[in-house]
């Protein structure tokens, strides 16, 4: 009879032993959620690794949140985005521990990007919602993103201002709040990441991504962890010139925590 794999037991499939020379990065160990349905768990591990931290992989229905030092809550369709996108995933009992940690006195780094900013918003750690695109239509682009604010634990290694080009791929991407909490996001400065020259899905205020108010916890729909490789990600020099592709943008995000934490030890 087949050797029988619990679901705990399932591992996160990929070499992610990158060398890395720096062992005060390494030490910091930065968990990484699968749901059913999950998509981008390996690229977000490849990126913590390519950073030079530690990725841990987290199951959902576990309740250990392995002393991790923070969480990414990665890209995909959790569920089968069911009900609606995140809202299930927002459920389980890995967030629940999440959640816990990331308002907890410690203010635990979390991070969602795409699917895992739709969590975060259903968990309420983040507020207001994603909605379908305003066109309608799945859109995946390389999307230009002003940093607006490099206070976060995930974005202090950008410069304020700093433009980058990451992936988008989503169909629940447009970001909707009442106007007080638009006007609380404003006034707080908590827009983390906006749309620059294209509004691909018609989110609030150009809205791709928010913190919440202590900043550890950020949402944003575009996905950093795609462009983490010289070569392999966007062309963050416009030109549409394949050899000048750079494509490493989204790197700073994995790094920004990694330093933060080190810093803080
Ligand atoms: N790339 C993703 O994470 C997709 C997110 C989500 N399920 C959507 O399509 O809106």
């Amino acid at each position: 009879m087949a050797e029988s794999l619990a679901p705990t037991e399932v591992p996160l499939v990929g070499d992610f032993s990158q060398p890395t020379t720096d062992s005060a990065l390494s030490g910091v160990r930065v968990g990484v959620i699968t749901f059913p349905g999950t998509l981008d768990d390996r690229d977000a591990a490849r990126a913590v690794t390519l950073a030079g931290g530690t990725a841990v992989p987290l199951w959902h229905d576990s309740t250990d949140l392995q002393d991790v030092d923070a969480v990414v809550v990665p890209g995909g369709f959790s569920y089968g985005d069911y009900l609606r996108a995140g809202a299930i995933a927002a459920k389980a009992p890995i967030m629940e521990k999440v959640i816990e940690a990331a308002n907890s006195d410690a203010a635990l780094p979390v991070l969602g990007i795409c699917n895992g900013f739709q969590v975060l918003t259903e968990t309420h750690l983040l507020p207001g919602s994603m909605i379908k695109n305003d066109h309608r239509k799945f859109i995946c682009r390389d999307q230009v993103l002003r940093i607006d604010n490099n206070e976060t634990a995930w974005t202090s290694d950008f410069e304020k201002g700093q433009e980058i080009v990451v992936p988008l791929k989503n169909q629940d991407g447009q970001y909707v709040a009442d106007a007080e909490t638009l006007e609380e996001l404003e006034a707080e400065g908590r827009v983390v990441f906006r749309y620059v020259g294209v509004n691909p899905n018609g989110s609030r205020n150009d809205i791709a991504g928010i913190a919440n108010k202590r900043g550890n916890v950020v949402g944003l729909m575009p996905h950093p962890e795609h462009a983490v490789e010289p070569g392999f990600g966007p062309d963050s020099s416009g030109s549409g010139d394949v050899a000048l592709r750079g494509g490493a943008d989204g790197l700073g995000v994995f790094t920004s925590v990694l330093n933060k934490l080190v810093s803080a030890r």
